[in-house]
């Protein structure tokens, strides 16, 4: 019996997005503004939990054994312009990563799907949040 091959079948598997998430962190830790976000966070550890997550919601045979998206990122102040800056870095390395165009569209309309659990639209929602014993972290665009 056939069955519908999976996205992450369709891109090639786990080695795949080990090497996509690999290039996408080097410029997220690169990136002047980003990669302030990153500070103190080791990249292979976040290279592979989010292999572990993409993998899982692309309908791989993967446990993801990190934290909900939505309290990982709660002390951070994640604008609407931050997750753009963010896509277009991953559509490079998935670019770079030569992933067939439709197959790109497919992987950042999945990515995109969790933007509301980490997206903040003001900074005065953002403050109104009960972080208990965490500090928030508010960076400024440095080029603005
Ligand atoms: C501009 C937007 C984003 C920024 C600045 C950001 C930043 C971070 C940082 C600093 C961490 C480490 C947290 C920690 O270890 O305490 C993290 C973890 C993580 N992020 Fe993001 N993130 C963003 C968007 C996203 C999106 C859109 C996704 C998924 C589609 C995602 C998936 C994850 C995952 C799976 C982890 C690992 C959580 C764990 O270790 O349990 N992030 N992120």
């Amino acid at each position: 019996m056939s069955s519908k091959q999976s996205l992450f079948e369709l891109v090639g598997g786990r080695p795949t997005l080990e090497r996509v998430h690999t290039r996408f962190y080097d410029k997220v830790y690169a990136h002047p503004w980003l990669g302030q976000f990153f500070q103190g966070h080791s990249q292979q550890a976040i290279e592979l939990r989010q292999t572990q997550f993409m993998g899982w919601k692309m309908g791989g045979d993967i446990i993801y054994p990190g934290m909900e998206l939505e309290l990982a990122h709660r002390r951070m102040y994640i604008t609407p312009e931050l997750l753009k800056l963010r896509q277009e870095l991953l559509r490079s390395a998935l670019a770079e990563e030569e992933i067939e165009p439709a197959l790109i569209d497919r992987w950042l309309k999945i990515d995109a799907a969790f933007w509301r659990q980490i997206q903040n639209d003001s900074l005065a929602s953002f403050r109104a949040i009960d972080l208990k014993y965490e500090q928030p972290l508010v960076i400024p665009d440095p080029a603005a």
